[in-house]
């Protein structure tokens, strides 16, 4: 049996194959020219090792940092296969299975996949899949068959059971297997479904298997799905510790209060200190709440993304992140629970019963950390910790993507300094205990946030725990009535992106004028030239429109707007279990509404 040369791709990514462009690669013409219409023109360094060996029809394990690219490092040549080799073919059931660990990456890597296909002007076919669809969406979706299946694991099995795929069709037709955020899918529970899959790939399928983190789990799944890999490391994990994060991430922390906070993340915004736009992470859904409601009390306007929110609100507060309708969203991270209890050992037979009690709340399929590609985010902030240091470097991982730069910033609380203690010595070169990679963020200055204390503890006063549950309730409620309109919007202009905000005040009390502003006064010099450098920064990056006035708007047709054009009688086949809920009552009270809420 061949043995697979482990070190192969960070040799050539280093040396002389650095310059090697798409066509090198062996790419096929059409997808090189879907990538410049992209804007993408050079591969990055996963891509350069693994498109040729996938090609070549080699397993591959691929470990690259995140917002490497690790998506087109196996759609690139898995289409092309399709292109040739196995798009002819007679099927019963779709040639690619794509598994990836939550809903939002599903859709994300089918709306990479749709955008490919269209542009190469090829006739595949893709649909997504998640474990919520009842049975009848399920068999439309795989009627065809289709070509590339994108699903989290969970669906295959209920697929399998209710007939739709069939083990000699899948025998017959299954030529690759991705699973994606492979160090991942584990810790959501899908271990038994991955196992219950296993048993019907055939053996000739090619299998692939990304993650930017190498972990226990991922050497499971390599046992339990591939043969005789080439393992991609890239850089090597585990010995360039400074490499786990872009260079091109600079990252920063502040010392303060547990208290302060909120104080803190409103001078950084508020002083215009930090470059737009912002991804704030907090690690629980009423913190992301108490964060939203004190930020509009003095003017900043932002949205909020949990897993609380129904699927289609969720889909589409992203897409409107990315397309820059708002600068500032704020996330709550709880993936890092899950892994908990992953570690804790209350996974699989136990954990799936209370992972299908959580969701009549939650969605255990929800992930807002990893792999989520939120486009041109300059900063990351973490208003409070993540509980590990994968966490963190999944967090910051979400700006710098690919070539671009971004700043990440992190306020430390003396109960949270020992995860940062643990965090900086990963991270660090342990040779040079000085050369840490998290330095204090100096344009914020102790005067400028004192000059805010007196109007933010005054108004942190009125953020209560009440407050707060009612905020978050509304939301809920909003975002329901939201979801199913986007669902029936979205059934039939599927690429159509309107204008339903997701960013709109909560507050019951309008922001008061005076708060809106920061007078001159406030401002001390040092603060004054620390925005001045911070604007500078910004032109010099040509990022100077703000998310408001930006020019993607533009592309947004108002007559698309579900909430102009949705009526009582729009189709309600929801797969959605919280737009169900909705009833003719709450629905006539959002059409009263619905004026104010645009
Ligand atoms: N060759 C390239 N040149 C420029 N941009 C690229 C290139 N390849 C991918 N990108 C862009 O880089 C961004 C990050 O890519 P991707 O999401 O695949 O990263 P990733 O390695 O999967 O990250 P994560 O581990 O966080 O999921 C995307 O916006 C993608 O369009």
């Amino acid at each position: 049996m061949e043995e697979p040369p482990k070190d192969i791709a960070r040799e050539e990514a280093e040396d002389e194959e650095e310059d090697l462009n798409f066509e090198e690669l062996g790419l096929d013409p059409r997808l090189i020219r879907a990538l410049i219409k992209k804007g993408i023109e050079k591969p990055t360094p996963i891509q350069r090792v693994a498109v040729p060996l996938i090609l070549e029809g080699k397993d591959v394990v691929a470990r690259a940092k995140t917002g490497s690219g690790k998506t087109f490092a196996y759609l690139l040549p898995l289409l092309q296969k399709l292109f040739t080799d196995y798009g002819s073919k007679n099927k019963l059931a779709p040639s690619a299975f794509i598994l990836v660990p939550t809903r939002e990456l599903c859709q994300q890597v089918f709306t990479e996949v749709s955008s490919l296909i269209e542009l190469c002007r090829v006739q595949l076919k893709v649909v997504q899949l998640t474990s919520s669809m009842p049975v009848s969406d399920l068999r439309t979706a795989l009627a065809g068959p289709p070509d590339i299946l994108v699903s989290t694991p969970a669906c295959i099995p209920k697929c399998l059971s209710a007939g739709l795929l069939l083990s000699a069709s899948i025998d017959a037709s299954l030529e690759i297997l991705v699973l994606d955020e492979a160090d991942l899918l584990l810790s959501y529970g899908y271990e038994d479904d991955i196992k219950a899959f296993t048993a019907h790939i055939p053996r000739r399928c090619q299998c692939l298997l990304m993650s930017a983190t190498s972990s226990g789990d991922v050497e499971k799944l390599k046992k339990l799905v591939l043969h005789n890999p080439f393992i991609l490391t890239l850089p090597e994990v585990g010995n360039i510790k400074d490499e786990i994060i872009p260079k091109n991430v600079q990252q920063f922390w502040i010392s303060c209060g547990g208290r302060d906070k909120l104080l803190h993340i409103l001078a950084l915004l508020k002083l215009e200190l930090v470059q737009k736009k912002v991804l704030i992470f907090t690690n629980t859904i009423d913190m992301g709440y108490r964060s939203k409601l004190f930020l509009e009390k003095f003017g900043i306007k932002s949205a909020v993304l949990n897993s609380e929110l129904p699927q289609n609100s969720r889909l589409h507060i992203l897409e409107e992140f990315n397309a820059g309708l708002f600068d500032y969203l704020i996330a709550t991270d709880d993936s890092e629970t899950k892994e908990k209890e992953e570690v804790n050992g209350e996974r699989n037979a136990e954990t799936r019963k209370s992972r299908k009690h959580a969701k009549q709340k939650l969605d255990s399929e929800f992930g807002v950390v990893r792999g989520i590609d939120f486009k041109n985010v300059h900063t990351v902030i973490n208003i409070e910790m993540p509980p590990s240091v994968a966490g963190y470097v999944h967090r910051i991982g979400r700006t710098g993507r690919a070539y671009s730069t971004g700043a990440s910033i992190s306020l430390v609380s003396p109960d949270e300094m020992e995860i940062f203690e643990e965090i900086k010595a990963f991270l660090g070169d342990n040779e040079k205990k000085d050369s840490d990679l998290i330095t204090p963020f100096s344009l914020l200055s102790k005067n400028a946030v004192e000059s805010l204390r007196y109007r933010a503890e005054d108004v942190g006063k009125s953020v209560t725990k009440v407050a707060v549950r009612e905020s978050r309730a509304q939301d809920l409620r909003n975002e329901i009535l939201n979801s199913e309109k986007l669902k029936a919007h979205f059934e039939v202009n599927p690429r159509d992106l309107d204008l339903l905000k997701h960013d709109k005040v909560l507050s019951k009390n309008p922001p008061a004028p005076h708060l809106r502003d920061v007078p001159d006064y406030l401002l001390d010099p040092k603060t004054q030239e620390a925005r001045k450098f911070v604007k500078l920064a910004r032109a010099a990056m040509g990022n100077t429109k703000s998310a408001r006035h930006g020019g993607s708007k533009k592309k947004f047709k108002k007559s698309g707007d579900p909430l102009k054009t949705f009526s009582t009688e729009a189709p309600k086949r929801s797969r959605n279990g919280g737009a169900k809920r909705e009833d003719k009552g709450s629905d006539d009270r959002h059409k009263r509404k619905k004026k104010k809420s645009i």
